[in-house]
């Protein structure tokens, strides 16, 4: 079954750890052309349902990128917004605890801007039977967890194959800990290993990762505010503050 998507949004202040090589507009530009990329790479994996999760009024301008580069109401795919003001973990606990449908929910952040197709394909495929748990009390391997770790310790992507029971923990090592859950509950759980689905956009060294790796307009933004300093023939990035 295809699961449903969930991307948290926190449209005011984005990417404040940002704000000491990025203006406010720019770290805005930056909220939305990750947001694009991540939707896009979504809907090429072939995924049809998208929530977005939002802390706040979630503005037009970012609606409108969102349900274009989605594709939204082509070959039946959906874009909701829900806004929830209450912090991150309680506001995605409340949305898994109210999914009636107990459809699996894929959580994707929406600062994954090396993310490609093939990483949402290997994050929904079916778990590997050497992975399932004896233990399962729900013996049912539909019902398991699969991890993208952040480098740092984050959680990128979680799919939750049982979120009537998983509770979310970000923040802090939320990798660990959303281990410890899955653990906890004797659901099957599986870590998905890639370096792009790795790489978040939280502090200014990042931005690099996107210059280096990262395409389309996202690369040219990346672009306009980082300059390639050469020092003993060795290439360093460096910001245009
Ligand atoms: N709904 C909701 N989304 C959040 C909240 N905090 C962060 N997010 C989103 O969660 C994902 C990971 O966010 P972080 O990197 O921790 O936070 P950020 O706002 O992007 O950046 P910082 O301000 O530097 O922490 C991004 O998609 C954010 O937009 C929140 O309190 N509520
Ligand atoms: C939300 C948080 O993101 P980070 O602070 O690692 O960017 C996490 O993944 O737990």
């Amino acid at each position: 079954m295809l699961p449903k998507v969930a991307i948290p949004l926190k449209p005011d202040n984005p990417k404040s750890r940002l704000s000491c090589v990025l203006s406010d507009g720019e770290r805005q530009t930056l909220l939305q052309l990750t947001l694009e990329h991540v939707v896009t790479v979504l809907k090429n994996a072939g995924l049809q349902d998208l929530d977005l999760l939002s802390k706040s009024p979630l503005p037009e301008t970012l609606e409108n990128s969102v349900r274009i580069s989605f594709e939204a109401g082509q070959n039946g795919r959906t874009v909701s917004v829900l806004t929830d003001e209450r912090d991150l973990n309680t506001a995605l606990n409340s949305y898994l605890k109210n999914s009636a449908d107990c459809r699996p929910i894929l959580i994707v952040m929406a600062d994954l801007a090396l993310l490609r197709p093939e990483n949402i394909q290997k994050m929904i495929e079916p778990i590997c039977s050497d992975n399932t748990n004896d233990n399962n009390e729900n013996n049912d391997n539909s019902r398991f967890i699969r991890i993208a770790p952040g480098k740092g310790g984050g959680t990128n992507m979680i799919y939750i194959g049982a979120p009537d029971v998983f509770e979310v923990k970000y923040h802090g090592q939320s990798f660990k800990k959303h281990m410890e859950e899955a653990k906890m509950l004797t659901l099957p759980m599986e870590i998905y290993d890639s370096f792009y689905a790795s790489v978040d956009i939280d502090e200014p060294d990042d931005l690099t990762e996107i210059l280096i790796h990262g395409e389309g307009r996202l690369c040219d933004f990346a672009r306009q505010i980082l300059s390639i300093q050469e020092t003993n023939g060795r290439n360093k990035f460096e910001h245009k503050v």
